[in-house]
């Protein structure tokens, strides 16, 4: 099977035809006010709607209430709500309840320990996708999106019951060897496939695309 591809953080025209054209399987806009690839509801509401059907629309969220969320859906149709905060497997689970979308939970990499407490998720949440912690030291870190990758090596021969994604500092000159030792089936890239913080390049995405679907 062809590899999946997310490329998140879309927040121009450009940026979503690129995504579109070089055959990404997602397209991910930031719904976190902090981050250079913050996304107005009234800007995905216009990017959305350029979006092919059979390709999904994740909504990258952290930590947000019910109304936060009902608000960007009754503007923006969503596919998929990545849960990319501290949301615990009860508030995962009443997101799904509520909102009856899919639901991809972010689990944050550094060590193996990370991975002790996810088997309960199987049951609240359609997806996983897991990225590296943010760093302790570093300043102005946002929660996810930093350019840093986890050591592949904890995901290799691990199986769960839910389809995962591998996300984090993933780019052009790492991701076939990411994909080897990892085992993914689909992978997420935001910083690896800009030109600088927010800004997105289109010949970037489109090799990054082809590279991991040509495995
Ligand atoms: O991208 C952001 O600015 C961001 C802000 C807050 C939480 C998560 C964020 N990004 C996560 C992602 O873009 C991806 O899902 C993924 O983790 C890859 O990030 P990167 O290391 O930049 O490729």
């Amino acid at each position: 099977m062809q590899t999946e591809v997310k490329i998140c953080g879309i927040n121009s025209n450009e940026a979503l035809h690129s995504a579109q054209q070089a055959g990404a399987d997602y397209l991910g806009f930031v719904f976190f006010p902090k981050s250079p690839r913050h996304v107005s509801l009234d800007q995905a509401s216009a990017l959305t709607r350029q979006v092919k059907p059979g390709i999904k629309k994740v909504g990258l969220l952290v930590d947000v209430s019910d109304d936060e969320i009902r608000q960007i859906l009754t503007q923006i149709p969503l596919d998929i709500l990545q849960l990319h905060g501290e949301e615990s497997l009860e508030r995962v689970a009443e997101i799904k309840r509520t909102f009856g979308l899919e639901v991809m939970k972010v689990f944050k990499v550094s060590d193996k320990k990370d991975f002790e407490n996810i088997t309960p998720f199987e049951e609240v949440a359609d997806r996983f996708l897991f990225d590296a912690k943010p760093p302790k030291g570093l300043k102005n870190a946002l929660p996810g999106g930093n350019a840093i990758s986890f050591d592949w090596r904890l995901l290799s021969g691990r199986s769960w019951r839910r389809p995962w994604m591998l996300a984090g500092g993933l780019h052009c000159d790492n991701i076939k060897e990411a994909l080897k030792i990892s085992g993914a089936q689909a992978v997420d890239v935001s910083s690896g496939v800009e030109e600088s913080p927010g800004v997105k390049s289109s010949e970037k995405i489109e090799r990054f695309t082809a590279l991991a679907k040509r495995v």
